[in-house]
């Protein structure tokens, strides 16, 4: 007799605070947790959330995390009943979702065709284009002629980027025709060797736009909701570092327009659970980037505003139970911002740093959340990713929000290693992050980390 309705037990195929997240909202459901491992992570704390726990190879990804055939063994062995991917890793390889299904379990996630779709820009660019969602103007035609017309036609600068790619990899901007050639090329060398696939386009570049991406969810019987959107403008080399919900400059027609656009996205490629569609903002007209098939780390802002725990949602949608709110039951209540907290050292170009946290105390009181992986005395693995820590803060106005977090910066201790908590805290003392005056370039400006 399974102690809840959904599952008897899930394996969480990643690591470090997702994998903690998702165990949490497992444990609070009556469902077992499976963890795995890799040799560098012997002693991580996901590895002690767990109900059990199995170690799958050395600490290099693809000898463990990356590992599709020694995952789906253990989760045969534990007697798994469904894998959750978190996000980075397997998370959107449609392969993966595949052969989770295949093997006989359930993918806490979106299916194979939803991904693959997903995974291309200029698929999924096309399909939206045709579903009447904003898209900005673009050819896949990498004839000099052809570019060229393209490029004269809606006016310099035009941006080159990879249809397989992601993170910014492999985009090239475009000021004249002169740079044309060389910039195609450039992008499908890189293409090529990032993701074994030289597919470029060529769209309009926006010099200064904002990143506002809405958060939805679907279930298997075609249900679709929003859950209100993110701004997401402050990143450095296409690495999120701040976070908020909602978006400061939302107006209610803007957000009608984005969030029904969102859903459409969504209609449009059958999608299943969560997912982010990502649209790029400028003087009022915003455009469909590409759809995340993955649940972000930045859903800890939209859980804050709407009060919802968006793993059980993706949980009990992927046990076949329909959505389990209504659109008219998610609102919107106050600010949220979280600061991504990395061990690198944001005065020297934020190169990474591994070693021992030798004193750590994390904030607390009233609408601070934090989501970590780390502790006194906890040896920070280099090959992983840097993230190590969410501070997330809410109150009801965004104004208090940044007086809060800000307050929530003073309060964190993590010694032993760099930090990016300078930087967070520099953001939230400077005047133009304070007006809201964010845009994708923030951090390029120089005067931002000499508060
Ligand atoms: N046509 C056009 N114009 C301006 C752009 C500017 C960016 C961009 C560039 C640099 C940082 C960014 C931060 C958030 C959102 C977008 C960006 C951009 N991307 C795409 C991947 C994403 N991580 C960055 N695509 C753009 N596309
Ligand atoms: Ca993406």
């Amino acid at each position: 007799m399974s102690k809840n309705e959904y599952f008897d037990k899930v394996l969480v195929a990643n690591r470090g605070e997702i994998a903690i997240r998702v165990m949490r909202a497992c444990r609070e459901m009556g469902i077992e947790t499976v963890a795995v491992y890799s040799e560098a992570d012997a002693n991580a704390l996901h590895v002690k959330y767990a109900d059990e726990a199995f170690l799958i190879g050395a600490a290099h990804p693809t000898k463990s995390y990356l590992n599709m055939d020694r995952i789906l063994e253990v989760a045969e062995m534990a007697g798994a009943d469904a894998i959750h991917p978190g996000y980075g890793f397997l998370a959107e390889k449609a392969a993966f979702s595949a052969a989770v299904k295949k093997a006989g379990f359930t993918f806490i996630g979106p299916s194979e065709a939803t991904i693959k779709m997903m995974g291309s820009k200029l698929d999924s660019k096309q399909a939206m284009h045709d579903a009447g969602v904003p898209v900005l103007p673009w050819t896949q035609s990498t004839d000099h002629d052809e570019a060229k017309a393209f490029a004269e036609s809606i006016g310099y600068p035009v941006i080159v980027k990879a249809s397989a790619g992601g993170g910014g990899i492999g985009m090239t901007i475009v000021n004249n025709e002169a740079e044309l050639d060389e910039a195609i090329a450039k992008s499908s060398r890189t293409a090529a060797s990032a993701f074994g696939d030289s597919t470029v386009f060529i769209e309009k570049y926006l010099a200064k736009p904002r990143h506002i991406e809405v958060q939805v969810f679907a279930d298997s019987k075609g249900d679709v909701i929003h859950m209100y959107e993110r701004e997401c403008s402050i990143q450095r080399r296409h690495q999120k570092l701040i976070e908020e919900a909602p978006c400061p400059i939302m107006t209610d027609e803007l957000r009608e327009r984005m969030t029904q656009s969102a859903m459409t996205v969504a209609k449009t490629c059958n999608y299943e659970n969560a997912g982010t569609v990502e649209f790029l903002y400028d003087s009022g007209n915003y455009y469909f980037m590409e759809m995340n098939t993955r649940l972000q780390v930045e859903h800890t802002v939209t859980e804050l505003i709407t009060g919802l725990d968006m793993v059980r949602m993706q949980i009990q949608v992927a046990a076949g139970e329909p959505l389990p709110y209504a659109q008219d039951q998610i609102t919107c209540r106050g600010h949220a911002i979280e600061c991504r907290v990395n061990a690198e050292d944001p005065m020297n170009n934020f190169q990474a740093d591994a070693g021992k946290i030798s004193r750590y105390r994390s904030p607390g009181g009233p609408g601070i959340r934090i989501d970590s992986c780390i502790h006194a005395g906890y040896s920070i693995p280099p090959l992983y990713d840097s993230m190590i820590a969410k501070l997330c803060a809410r109150a009801m106005t965004r104004e208090e929000t940044v007086a809060r977090m800000r307050r929530a910066l003073t309060e964190y201790v993590i010694i032993g290693v760099k930090t990016t908590l300078p930087l967070h805290y520099a953001v939230m003392n400077n005047p133009e992050f304070i007006a809201g005056n964010t845009h994708t370039h923030f951090l390029q400006d120089p005067t931002i980390t000499q508060s």
